[in-house]
């Protein structure tokens, strides 16, 4: 590690999920920021995280900067150990952004997105760089910015890109999360818990951000919504199954279930492709549906309701960038 025990990380992408881990690896590790809208906000009030896990009104003022090129002069020397990814995953824009902070053979990588297929283009830009794949379980919004709400779920798998690689910095980086105070399961094979999350992301963030919705609010809606949404996860589930990452009919109902749990409770999801809408920003629709239904057809696999839903927010997602 770079400064006697201490790691050195940069977080790119300072974001609603980003700034936890942020403040969490910053009791680990030497950390920094990367921040673009929330930059001058960030740089003289700092963050204030509002958590229901770990309290509320946490302030924080951490290193930060403007772009990678900024991190790496200021870095001199000491490479980063962790640059660690928490922007939106769309394609083709990370890795020439981030690429200033990488050390050759020294730095990891570490994507905390949603979405399947994401990682090859990292490691076709960093041949000789640990990739390290996570799946996130943390709702959070920032809103305004520099203020941070995250709700009751905070957890990271993680595991090695491919996963053929070595597991030695995918371990080190899950023990690095809990010595922080995080919770982390390092996987031996990542995927199968990315296509166990995409049941719920390629499903409900889709339909909710193209009708403007909560997820219990689509449920509620008509009769056959509750039976819809499961022949899209059930989709899902056949695409992950001939990749080769198996899942029941039992654990796509548990994720179904989920969200019929919260009606009662009128606890409704806004998914951040949602809240992504909302605010006119561009969505996930290539690493969150547009991949597996390339990766299904690929395959065979009938998905017509999922091809349905990658059309519709592709289209979405055009508009908004035209605006
Ligand atoms: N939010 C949630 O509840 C959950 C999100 N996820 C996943 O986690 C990942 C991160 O999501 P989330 O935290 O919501 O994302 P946010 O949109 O809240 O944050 C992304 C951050 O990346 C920054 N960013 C993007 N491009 C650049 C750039 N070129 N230079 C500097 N900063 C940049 C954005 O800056 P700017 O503000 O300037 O655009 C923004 O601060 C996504 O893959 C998402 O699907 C997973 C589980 C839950
Ligand atoms: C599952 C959920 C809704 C929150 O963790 C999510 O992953 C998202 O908002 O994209």
């Amino acid at each position: 590690m770079s400064s006697g025990t201490r790691p050195k990380v940069l977080l790119f992408g300072a974001g609603g999920v980003g700034t936890v881990y942020l403040w969490l690896l910053s009791k680990a590790a030497d950390t920094t920021a990367v921040c673009r809208s929330n930059f001058y906000v960030v740089k003289r009030d700092g963050f204030i995280i509002n958590s229901s896990i770990f309290g509320q009104g946490l302030h924080f003022k951490p290193e930060v900067v403007r772009d990678c090129e900024e991190a790496a002069s200021k870095a001199a020397s000491v490479p980063y150990d962790y640059v660690v990814v928490c922007s939106k995953a769309i394609p083709g824009i990370v890795p020439n952004l981030i690429a200033p902070a990488v050390t050759p053979g020294k730095t990891a990588i570490v994507l905390v997105q949603n979405g399947v297929g994401i990682e090859q283009e990292y490691t076709d830009a960093f041949d000789s760089n640990p990739i390290i794949s996570a799946v996130v379980y943390l709702p959070a919004t920032q809103r305004p910015a520099g203020v941070i709400a995250h709700g009751e779920v905070e957890k990271l798998q993680l595991g090695s890109y491919p996963t053929s690689a070595s597991q030695i910095p995918a371990r080190a980086f899950t023990e690095l999360i809990r010595a922080a105070g995080g919770t982390a399961e390092f996987h031996d094979d990542i995927q199968p818990r990315r296509w166990f999350k995409l049941l719920i992301n390629a499903s409900w963030n889709p339909i909710c951000g193209l009708t403007l919705s909560k997820d219990t609010d689509i449920l509620e809606s008509c009769d056959e919504a509750g039976a819809v949404l499961l022949a899209v996860m059930m989709e899902i589930r056949d695409i992950a199954n001939a990749n080769g990452c198996a899942m029941t009919k039992e654990e796509v109902e548990y994720q179904l279930s989920r969200a019929q749990a919260r009606i009662p409770l009128n606890a409704g999801i806004e998914p951040s492709m949602l809240q992504d809408v909302q605010a006119g920003r561009r969505i996930e629709v290539e690493a969150i549906v547009g991949n597996a239904v390339r990766m299904g057809k690929a395959k065979g696999v009938q998905c017509d309701r999922l091809e349905m839903l990658y059309v519709l927010a592709k289209a979405l997602d055009l508009q908004i960038g035209r605006r």
